[in-house]
C-alpha cells in the first residue's frame, strides 16, 4: 500500500516520504516498546520488592523522552511535507491545464477539475500530514506488542498474532468493494459538478426560452445518481466498518478471557494479567482505526490516480529542436480535419499572402473558426499539413508560433480587471504608454470615456459590462501591443451601432496595417475590401480570387454575396459596384 502511494507521487518526493517514514517508524517502535515495559514495572511494583521497578522506570521514561523528542519534529515534518505537495500538485495541475488541447475541455471534466483542484489535493495532502503516521502505528505498535508478548506468554502472543491477521484478511476482502464504489462516486461527483456549472452557464438562454424547470431535468438525474452513489458508499462500507470494529472487540474479548482464565489458573501472574490488559487494549485501538484508516486510504488513492490520470494526458507533442517562422504567410497543404470523427475540413488548400488582408467566407459551420484555430494550433489536423512563414507549425514550440501570431475572437473572453488590465494582457511588460497608445488606436478611449472610472473601469467577470463590438475593440487592443507580424480575426456578428461599427472598423484596419491578416469576415464591406477572399465550402476551397474576380465567375461566392446583400439591404448597380441602401450596421 505503502508502495503504492510512493508510486503515484512520483520520484519528487520520494526522499521527504521515506524520510517521514523513517521518523513515523522510530517514533512507533519506542511507543510500542514503551508500552511493553509496563509489565516488568508493573511486576516489580506488585512484587515484594518496588525499588526493583526503578531501573525500569527510568527506561520508560527514557522511551517516553526518545518518543516525544521523535515525534514533534516528525509531526512537523509531516505537516510542512503536505502544504508543499499540495503548492505541488497545484502547479502541476495548472501547468497541464493550460497545455491540454482545446478539445479536452467537456463541462464534465471542467467540472472535475474544480474537484481535482481542491478536494483531491486536500485528499493527497493528508498522506504525509496525517495517513502515514497512522498507517505505521497501526501496523509497527501491534507489531512490536506481539513479539514483546511471546517474552511473557506465548499463549497470549500467538492469539494476538491470530486476531491481527483476522483483522488483515478481513480488512482486504472488503477493501476492494469500497474502492469500487469510491470510484464510482467520484465519476457520478464530477458529472453532477459538470452538469451544475453546464446549468449555471445556460441560464441566459434558459430563461430567455422560459424553459428554466426543464433545465433542471438533466442536473436532476445527475443529483439524484449523486444521492444513490453516497447510499452505495454507506451500503459499501458499513459492513466494512461493522465487520472490522466486531473482529477488532472480538480479539480483545477473547484476550481478556485467555488472561483471566491463566491469571486463575495461576499460570499468569496479577502484573503480567494487567499489563496484558492494557497491552491487549493498545493493540485494539490501532486495528479499530484501520477501519476509518482503510476508507482514507482508499480514498487517497483514488485521488492519486485521477491526479496521474490527467497528468498523463496527451498534450500536442513540442518539437525538440523549434523552427522559427521564416516570413509572415500561411498555407494549409491538403488538410483535414474532424471532431469526433465527423469531418469538417477535407484536404483544404489555401494560401494567406504575407502583408495582404484574406477574408474567409462560407457558411455557417463551414469550418473557418476550425481553420483558424488549427493555424494557432489549438488542434493538430488529422492530415496534412499546416505552415507558417514556411515552416510546419509542429516544428515550432509554442511560444515561438504564438509570439508571430495574434488571434482575435469573436467570442472575446475579459477578466475581470480594469480596461486597462485587459489590454495589458497582450504584452504585459509594455510600457503604460505603449498600452495606451494601442488602447486609443483600437478606440478603446471612447469605451473608457463612456464608463465612470476611465480607464480603471472594471468590465466585470468575462468583460459583462462591455457589448460584443467594445470586447472585440479590447481585443484589438490587445493584438495591436503584442504587435505580432499575422493577426487571425474572427469578425464581430453583433449588430452594431452605427458609432461602434465605425470605430471597430477603424480599429481593424489599424490591425490590418502592414501585418497578415486573415478574417472570418461577416461585414460586406471588409469582404470588399479583402485582397484575397477564399470560400469555404464541403470541406475545401471552392473559390479563391478578389471580389471582383469572384463575381464574374458567377460561382458559390457570387450567390453568397448576392444573398447577403440582399439582406443587408444593398443593391447591385451596373457597374457592379454595391450601394448601401438601408442597413445602417452593414452586417450581413
Ligand atoms: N469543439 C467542437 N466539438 C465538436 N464539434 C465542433 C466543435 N467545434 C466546432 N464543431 C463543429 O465543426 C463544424 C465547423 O465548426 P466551425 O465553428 O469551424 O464553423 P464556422 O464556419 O466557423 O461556423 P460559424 O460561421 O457558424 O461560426 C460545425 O459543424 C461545428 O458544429
Amino acid at each position: 500500500m505503502i508502495r503504492r502511494l510512493f508510486s503515484a507521487l512520483g520520484s519528487e518526493y520520494d526522499r521527504a516520504l521515506r524520510r517521514l517514514l523513517g521518523w513515523f517508524t522510530v517514533a512507533a517502535l519506542l511507543q510500542g516498546t514503551a508500552f511493553v515495559l509496563l509489565v516488568p514495572v508493573l511486576r516489580e511494583l506488585l512484587g515484594g520488592e518496588p525499588d526493583r521497578a526503578w531501573p525500569w522506570v527510568i527506561a520508560l521514561a527514557a522511551l517516553w523522552i526518545g518518543y516525544a523528542a521523535v515525534n514533534y519534529p516528525a509531526t512537523l515534518a509531516g505537516y510542512r511535507t503536505g502544504a508543499d505537495l499540495s503548492r505541488y500538485l497545484h502547479h502541476r495541475i495548472g501547468d497541464k491545464v493550460a497545455q491540454l488541447p482545446l478539445a479536452w475541455f467537456t463541462p464534465d471534466r471542467v467540472g472535475g477539475l474544480g474537484r481535482l483542484a481542491s478536494q483531491r489535493v486536500v485528499d493527497i495532502m493528508g498522506v504525509p500530514a496525517h495517513l502515514l503516521r497512522q498507517l505505521v502505528d497501526t501496523f509497527v505498535t501491534p507489531l512490536v506488542v506481539v513479539l514483546a508478548m511471546f517474552l511473557f506468554d506465548w499463549r497470549v502472543a500467538v492469539s494476538m498474532a491470530v486476531a491481527a491477521v483476522a483483522v488483515a484478511v478481513a480488512y482486504r476482502a472488503v477493501g476492494r468493494g469500497m474502492q469500487a464504489a469510491d470510484r464510482n462516486a467520484d465519476r457520478i461527483h464530477a458529472d453532477a459538478a459538470g452538469r451544475i456549472v453546464e446549468f449555471a452557464r445556460a441560464q441566459p438562454v434558459l430563461r430567455a426560452f422560459g424553459r428554466t424547470v426543464d433545465g433542471h431535468a438533466a442536473l436532476d438525474e445527475a443529483l439524484t445518481a449523486q444521492h444513490a452513489s453516497g447510499r452505495g458508499m454507506l451500503r459499501a462500507g458499513m459492513p466494512a466498518l461493522v465487520g472490522l470494529g466486531f473482529i477488532a472487540q472480538a480479539s480483545f474479548i477473547v484476550l481478556l478471557a485467555l488472561g483471566t482464565y491463566l491469571a486463575l489458573d495461576g499460570s499468569l501472574g496479577t502484573a503480567e494479567l494487567i499489563g496484558l490488559l492494557v497491552l491487549a487494549a493498545r493493540f485494539v485501538e490501532p486495528v479499530m482505526l484501520t477501519a476509518e484508516l482503510g476508507g482514507a486510504i482508499r480514498v487517497a488513492e483514488n485521488a492519486l490516480t485521477e491526479i496521474n490520470t490527467l497528468l498523463v494526458t496527451e498534450t500536442l507533442p513540442e518539437p525538440q529542436v523549434t523552427r522559427r517562422a521564416n516570413g509572415a504567410d500561411i498555407e494549409l497543404d491538403g488538410v483535414s480535419f474532424g471532431y469526433d470523427g465527423d469531418a469538417v475540413l477535407k484536404g483544404l488548400s489555401m494560401r494567406v499572402p504575407q502583408g495582404r488582408m484574406t477574408a474567409l467566407v462560407g457558411p455557417s459551420g463551414a469550418g473557418k473558426t476550425t481553420v483558424i484555430k488549427l493555424i494557432a494550433r489549438f488542434f493538430d489536423p488529422d492530415a496534412g499539413t499546416v505552415r507558417v512563414g514556411g515552416v510546419d507549425v509542429r516544428e515550432m514550440r509554442t511560444e515561438d508560433l504564438t509570439s508571430v501570431i495574434s488571434v482575435v475572437f469573436q467570442d472575446v473572453y475579459l477578466f475581470d480587471g480594469t480596461i486597462l488590465d485587459n489590454v495589458r494582457v497582450g504584452r504585459p511588460d509594455a510600457t503604460d504608454e505603449e498600452v495606451y497608445a494601442a488602447a486609443r488606436t483600437a478606440r478603446v478611449d471612447d469605451i473608457a470615456g463612456r464608463l465612470p472610472g476611465g480607464w480603471e473601469a472594471p468590465v466585470g467577470e468575462g468583460g459583462s459590462r462591455l457589448s460584443g463590438g467594445e470586447r472585440q475593440r479590447i481585443s484589438i487592443a490587445r493584438a495591436l501591443l503584442k504587435d505580432t507580424p499575422i493577426v487571425l480575426l474572427d469578425e464581430a456578428t453583433a449588430a452594431l451601432d452605427a458609432d461602434n461599427e465605425h470605430a471597430l472598423r477603424q480599429a481593424v484596419a489599424a490591425l490590418a496595417r502592414e501585418r497578415t491578416v486573415l478574417t472570418i469576415a461577416h461585414r460586406l464591406q471588409t469582404i470588399r475590401d479583402a485582397d484575397q477572399i477564399v470560400v469555404l465550402a464541403d470541406g475545401a476551397a471552392a473559390e479563391t480570387g478578389t471580389h471582383d474576380e469572384l463575381l464574374a465567375a458567377d460561382g458559390h461566392y457570387a450567390r453568397y454575396w448576392r444573398e447577403r446583400s440582399r439582406a443587408a439591404g444593398w443593391r447591385l448597380t451596373r457597374r457592379d459596384t454595391f450601394l448601401r441602401q438601408s442597413s445602417p450596421t452593414g452586417t450581413a
